[in-house]
């Protein structure tokens, strides 16, 4: 090392910074560590590798100061070549400053001014954007000695013999000199490989000389070119190949020479390779490309936020025009829905970590806002220093709204806008939760509209779905605000009452439910619809302490509800638990049943009421478990039709009536017909009619002696292929009856379309009869209208004279009841069969 000089060097720095500049420095650092924590010094470095103080920041202490003083002189005695190095212990970042000499003159030290775990390193300590500005104070001051170190040298002038030709030898560019009639006076080592001709060979002959004519006359037609013009010109660029075979792009230049007196005296030309300027040029025109063609819109700012460039895509995205934009700050799309803090954050990222990405709601020039995400990233130079932003942004309006409609499928239902299952069950699982918290009971209304699928079979989804709309809307309205109305599914809905106060609250709410049930449904078709429904109620917490049990079990009382006759509701009560216990055992008891023969038929007599003779039978299904005992068809037969059983029964039961109907001919008992009860389910099978028609085949019964039951809800599913049906069946010789008429969704005009020949008034309307004035008006109607259709009409359930009477003398045809027999065996009918004339 040259002492002497560092010492000059040295000497001069001290003299050339002004107390003003570094007063300035002193300020700065103090700013900058106050801001970013930071523990920074400013030293001098004297030839003998001791150091001198220049500056510190204020909030270094002593203990801080010895340990960057240590880490530079650990440094500057190990090494004198690394200008930049993080030590490893301490924490203490290092930048040395130069002079132009490339002496080590100076040094600034930072470290974070917080204690860190002992573990930590400096690169860990030191925040990408600490660091950033650690490397700009420090090139900043050393541009700055190093501009006073340059000032201080004298430039000597100096001269220097160089000869002309190893000059332009020394390119690799082809050179050339041509004297003003056209004979080649110079030309480099470039010239001869690519010419593969020496410089004797070339200089004293002309193009003609060395080239083809065609060739020549271009090289003078460009000569003429840049003499023409007076000035260096490009007069070609060419794409060819290389001595070495590689592919080259030449460019050719050429200038005048004139002499002192202003005389052309020839010309000079320089061939070089711009391979590497022409894929930078294509690279750029790339780069604009996919700048202009990109989807994303593109906006460039400059360090100050003024827009400089934007794409295609940002006109097409916010409506602004390149010209409306320019110099403009990007704020101008501002939306005015992010609060001040989330801009301050945004800078903040920016600053520190160069670059920012998030969702940003801006303003299109018409007026309408849109999300986009947007990526921000701020561009530096060589000395760090924020040159421009570039901002890159989608927009994602189809995709948020995609979201927002995902988000509304998950949680809401399409047709009632109202909560779902799974929105009703999370709001509920948060009630629950408030409500153990609070102490408080809250209730759960399950509600099923009556027979909803019936007008849904009948009048069709459309308007089924109408109904429900209606519903929804009703059902809001007239619920309390803190309510929570959800529909389920189907015809479910559900409704939560928060902080009941008791059963007595619980009952009003359920009578307002019920309530909007009272006015018609009115279609847009004009037709009215009048509903019912059945609802369950289930109390937290002593129906259920969770969201399932509550929900479960207001479904089960609401299911109680249905059984006690619709139109009605019903508490869940912890019995109701068992029963469903009890029908889980009944469900596994019938399968078995069917295996095991545990069925059998009883026979009902029908009796003409004119002359009190017996017509026929009507067949009734028995079930005597082993364990459970004798079980009611009322309580199996919906259970089998729930359970798909029904099926199997039904075609049991018909078997089983044919083959005693044929017992009796054999044993020469006459009878009409023996009647035998058909579910609608059954009637729903499109083989049903072949395996009735099997059946009469197989057991050999004459299709005069059988009758079926059918009930008017069999019409409600496909009534077009069940009437083809029904056809069929009367066209065999069939008699067809209508079971229980007038309980269910009756249609006068299905009614009249029906090949029946009965219809049968149901016990409902003959109990209490002639004392029951609308059950008196009932039967007196469907007598009426019975025989308005050409049928014969049969009561059941006919217990007293008195109802035998009245029937009588409304002209009722049949009837059947305890009055003349119970349902009974077989062998117990005797007296009912009519006398056989050969008997
Ligand atoms: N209170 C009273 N009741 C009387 C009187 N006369 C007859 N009954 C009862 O009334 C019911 C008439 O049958 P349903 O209306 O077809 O009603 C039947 C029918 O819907 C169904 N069912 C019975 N057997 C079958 C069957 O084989 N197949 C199908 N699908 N359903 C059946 O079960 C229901 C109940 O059948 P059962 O318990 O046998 O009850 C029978 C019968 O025992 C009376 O004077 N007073």
């Amino acid at each position: 090392m040259d002492h002497k000089n560092i010492t000059q060097e040295i000497d001069m720095l001290k003299k050339a910074i002004s107390p003003a500049q570094l007063r300035e420095w002193q300020l700065e650092i103090n700013d900058i560590s106050a801001e970013f924590r930071l523990a920074i010094m400013f030293y001098q470095v004297n030839a003998e590798l001791s150091i001198e103080v220049i500056c510190t920041s204020q909030n270094i202490n002593k203990h801080t100061q010895q340990q960057h003083e240590s880490s530079l002189l650990q440094h500057l005695s190990v090494t004198h070549t690394h200008s930049l190095k993080s030590l490893e212990q301490p924490a203490v970042y290092l930048q040395l400053i130069r002079s132009s000499q490339g002496h080590i003159i100076g040094g600034i030290t930072f470290s974070v001014n917080i204690s860190k775990p002992a573990q930590t390193s400096p690169a860990q300590a030191l925040s990408a954007m600490q660091t950033r500005i650690a490397d700009m104070l420090s090139n900043a001051i050393r541009y700055y000695i190093n501009s006073l170190t340059l000032n201080a040298y004298p430039t000597e002038s100096v001269s220097l013999d160089v000869d002309l030709q190893s000059f332009i030898d020394a390119f690799e560019e082809h050179m050339w000199v041509k004297a003003a009639n056209g004979q080649y006076v110079a030309c480099n080592k470039s010239v001869e490989r690519a010419w593969r001709k020496s410089k004797d060979q070339i200089v004293g002959k002309t193009d003609f000389d060395l080239f083809d004519q065609r060739t020549a006359n271009e090289f003078i037609e460009s000569d003429k070119l840049a003499i023409s013009t007076g000035s260096t010109v490009v007069v070609s660029e060419c794409e060819e190949v290389d001595v070495n075979f590689n592919k080259v792009w030449l460019e050719t230049i050429k200038a005048p020479i004139c002499n002192a007196q202003g005389q052309l005296t020839g010309v000079i030309g320089m061939t070089r390779n711009i391979a590497k300027h022409k894929e930078a040029q294509e690279q750029l025109i790339l780069a604009a490309n996919v700048f202009q063609n990109a989807v994303e819109g593109v906006v460039i700012t400059d360090s100050d936020g003024n827009i400089t460039e934007i794409n295609q895509a940002f006109t097409d995205i916010t409506g602004y025009s390149r010209e409306e934009v320019l110099g403009q700050n990007p704020s101008m799309l501002s939306s005015g829905r992010h609060p001040k803090s989330f801009f301050e954050r945004l800078w903040n990222t920016l600053l520190v970590q160069g670059k920012w990405h998030g969702e940003i709601w801006n303003r299109r020039k018409h007026g309408a806002i849109f999300p986009q995400t947007i990526t921000i990233s701020a561009v530096f130079d060589k000395q760090n220093i924020i040159q421009y932003y570039v901002a890159v942004f989608a927009d994602i309006s189809a995709q948020k709204q995609n979201e927002e409609k995902l988000k509304n499928l998950a949680y809401f239902d399409p047709l009632t806008q109202l909560p779902n299952r799974m929105q009703f069950m999370s709001l509920l699982e948060q009630e629950v939760n408030h409500s153990q918290r609070a102490k408080k009971q809250l209730a759960i209304v399950f509600l099923d509209i009556d027979f909803f699928k019936q007008i849904n079979d009948s009048l069709g989804h459309v308007i089924g779905d109408e109904i429900l709309v209606e519903l929804a809307k009703r059902l809001s309205y007239a619920l309390a605000d803190f309510d929570v109305l959800a529909r389920l599914s189907g015809d479910e809905f559900v409704v939560m009452l928060p902080s009941i106060m008791g059963t007595d609250s619980v009952t009003s709410s359920v009578d307002r439910i019920r309530s909007v049930f009272e006015r018609p449904f009115i279609l847009d078709n004009a037709q009215s619809v009048r509903l019912t429904a059945s609802m369950g109620v289930a109390i937290f917490p002593s129906d259920g302490d969770d969201q399932d049990s509550l929900l479960r079990n207001a479904d089960a009382a609401m299911h109680r509800a249905k059984l006690n006759g619709r139109n009605n509701y019903a508490f869940y009560t912890e019995s109701m638990t068992k029963q469903a216990v009890e029908q889980l055992k009944l469900q596994t008891a019938l399968h078995q049943a069917l295996v095991n023969e545990d069925f059998y038929l009883v026979y009902q007599p029908k009796i003409q009421l004119t002359d009190l003779k017996p017509s026929g039978f009507e067949a009734l299904i028995r079930w005597c478990d082993p364990i459970l005992g004798q079980i009611s068809p009322a309580e199996f037969i919906p259970l089998a039709e729930k359970i798909g059983l029904i099926w199997d029964i039904g075609l049991w039961v018909l078997k089983t009536a044919c083959l005693q109907g044929v017992k009796w001919l054999i044993q020469g008992k006459t009878f009409e017909r023996i009647s035998v009860n058909v579910a609608s389910l059954q009637l729903q099978r499109n083989d049903f009619v072949d395996k009735v028609r099997s059946i009469l085949l197989e057991t050999g019964l004459p299709a005069k002696h059988l009758e079926l039951e059918v009930t008017e809800s069999c019409m409600m599913h496909d009534p077009d292929a069940i009437i083809r049906d029904l056809k069929l069946l009367g066209a065999m010789g069939i008699a067809l009856s209508i079971d229980d008429f007038g309980t269910g969704y009756s249609s006068l005009n299905y009614l009249k379309k029906l090949p029946i020949d009965k219809l049968k008034i149901d016990q409902s309307f003959v109990r209490d009869i002639p004392h029951d004035t609308n059950n008196t008006a009932i039967a007196k109607a469907v007598i009426a209208l019975g025989h308005a259709l050409n049928l014969q009409i049969i009561a059941e359930g006919v217990e007293t004279e008195e109802q035998a009477d009245f029937l009588r003398l409304n002209g009722c045809d049949l009837a059947q009841g305890y009055l003349y027999s119970k349902p009974q065996l077989p062998e117990e009918l005797n007296l009912f069969f009519s006398q056989n004339p050969s008997q």
